[in-house]
């Protein structure tokens, strides 16, 4: 009797456990679907409505057409594009132990990319390289690398002095110069290329390898079972050098460090805290190579896209001059200590990290498991990415956001924290947030500051000596934007100026 009751009972919850669970799905299937987006073609997908080029922008149309969470199909993987801050802060803050990993790329794969901690998914091993770099770019060792960058910003006005239309190399050389001696204690000679060309070549391969779209294989993967010869697999043989390449030059920059310190003594540097701190070497090669690929290009451009600004603003020119003379005076130059009494500087610089974004899409995520957000499934593995450059545009943020206007970031003469940072969105989210970002916007500060203190900056003159009219495609269809190369004129502004960037260093 007990036998038949329990067995009854058992049937109703166990049709009761069927009926719910039908009509849980019945539910979850009309109310969660993918979110919205342009409607894929058959087999296709949504490949057609990935944008070739100015990626921020042509995103941006499909988010004020879809809403602020778009799914593309490519080619049956989905795509989840966050056209907002909120959007993105919901995904990489809030869910950030779901949309952490990386996507992982054809190219990456041949190449063996996955030695770069960028690239790496949220692994043990990610995590432990993560946390030697993000205890070495803390504030407080930034401050430490600061005697380093006013050496190297000083060289930087020495070279613009000398030879000032060749701006472009100089501000180059004056990154490489920073990083390369503070990750591997090696100081750059001017005019010694080979540490510089190595380390370029670095962020080159990296960033083309992570560009959307650049390679054809990663859209049509079965390209990958053509012979190497086969036309349009040429791929193949790019990615066995690159491979070979990018680990010859990782080995290289570690390897000549190494043996400077042998021959010349140990600097202090990310090699010996790592070294200090009980790392392996094998972990020692890969973080440094890493940090320099990683954070070489961005700050760069930065500085490409503050000159432009300055060229294209006398205005707001002469007013961070007038500050910094009332400031710093005419007898030294800024530090990055002097931050604080210049606020219309610091603004000026948060104005270039906000007009000229230089990741305009970030780095890609990857969600790892299936998702609900806002009502949509978000399918785990999707490729989710944040239209950083639409938040530099946002106008509930920002009014008449094309215009560069430091005054934007002040009130009543200060930094006014109610209008949004643009470090809070420029760097990136969450658990793949930019470790560099300290250092980044310590030396564009010091760097733009030391600049406009001893410079000034206009658009170059035409054959008549009238100044031409600057108009420079701010183009941003890669994973880091470059402007297009163009002049500026370069003058020192006076005598004093120019005797202080000639005098020694204090
Ligand atoms: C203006 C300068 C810079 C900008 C705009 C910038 C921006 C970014 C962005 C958007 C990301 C991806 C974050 C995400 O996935 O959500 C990133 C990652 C990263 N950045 Fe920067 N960055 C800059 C400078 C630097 C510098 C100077 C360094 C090193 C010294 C650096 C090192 C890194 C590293 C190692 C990562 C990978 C983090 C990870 O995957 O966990 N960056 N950066």
């Amino acid at each position: 009797m007990l036998m038949a009751m329990a067995s009854d009972l058992l049937t109703v919850l166990l049709t009761c456990t069927i009926v719910l669970f039908a009509v849980y799905r019945c539910r979850r299937a009309t109310k969660c679907h993918l979110p919205p987006g342009p409607r894929p073609l058959p087999i296709l997908g949504n490949v057609l409505d990935f944008p070739k080029k100015h990626l921020g922008r042509e995103f941006r149309e499909l988010s004020r057409k879809h809403g602020e969470i778009v799914h593309l199909d490519v080619l049956g993987r989905s795509v989840i594009l966050l056209g907002t801050y909120e959007a993105a802060c919901e995904f990489f803050e809030k869910r950030s132990s779901n949309n952490s990993d990386r996507p992982q790329s054809v190219m990456m794969k041949l190449t063996n990319l996955d030695w770069i901690f960028v690239f790496k998914d949220c692994t043990p091993e990610w995590r432990r390289h993560r946390r030697a770099i993000h205890n070495q770019f803390l504030p407080s060792m930034v401050t430490g690398f600061h005697h380093i960058m006013f050496r190297v910003t000083h060289n930087l006005l020495r070279d613009l002095l000398k030879s000032p239309r060749d701006f472009s190399s100089h501000i180059q050389f004056s990154f490489a110069s920073s990083v390369l001696r503070i990750v591997y204690g090696t100081d750059l000679v001017q005019g010694d290329r080979r540490y510089y060309q190595l380390a370029q070549r670095l962020a080159i391969i990296a960033e083309d390898i992570s560009t959307p779209g650049r390679h054809a294989v990663e859209a049509f993967q079965s390209l990958q079972a053509l012979p190497s010869w086969f036309p349009g697999a040429a791929f193949k043989k790019v990615a066995a050098a690159w491979k070979q390449e990018l680990i010859s030059i990782r080995d290289q920059l570690y390897d000549s460090a190494r043996d400077e310190m042998d021959r010349h003594g140990v600097k202090e540097s990310l090699i010996t805290r790592l070294i200090d701190g009980g790392e392996d070497e094998k972990m020692i090669r890969e973080v440094t190579a890493a940090v320099y690929a990683a954070g070489s290009d961005t700050t760069v451009a930065s500085v490409h896209a503050f000159f432009l600004a300055m060229a294209l603003h006398p205005d707001v020119q002469k007013r961070a001059q007038e500050e910094l003379d009332a400031t710093i005076g005419i007898d030294r130059l800024p530090q990055v200590s002097d931050q604080e009494s210049l606020p219309y500087v610091s603004a000026l610089v948060k104005e270039v990290l906000r007009w000229h974004v230089v990741a305009p899409i970030g780095v890609p995520h990857r969600s790892t498991e299936d998702d609900e957000v806002n009502g949509f499934i978000i399918p785990g593995g999707s490729i989710v990415m944040a239209n950083i450059w639409a938040m530099s545009r946002d106008t509930e943020s920002y009014q008449d956001p094309e215009r560069f206007h430091p005054e934007r970031f002040l009130r009543n003469g200060q930094l006014n924290c109610d209008v949004r940072d643009p470090a809070s969105y420029v760097f990136g989210f969450g658990r793949r947030l930019c470790p560099g970002r300290h250092f980044a916007e310590a030396k564009l500060f010091i760097t733009c500051a030391s600049i406009l203190h001893t410079f000034n900056i206009s658009p170059p003159l035409d054959m008549e000596g009238r100044p031409t009219k600057l108009d420079v495609w701010m183009g941003n269809d890669m994973a880091v934007s470059h402007l297009d190369s163009f002049d500026c004129r370069i003058i020192v502004r006076d005598t004093q100026k120019e005797a202080l960037i000639r005098a020694e260093w204090m």
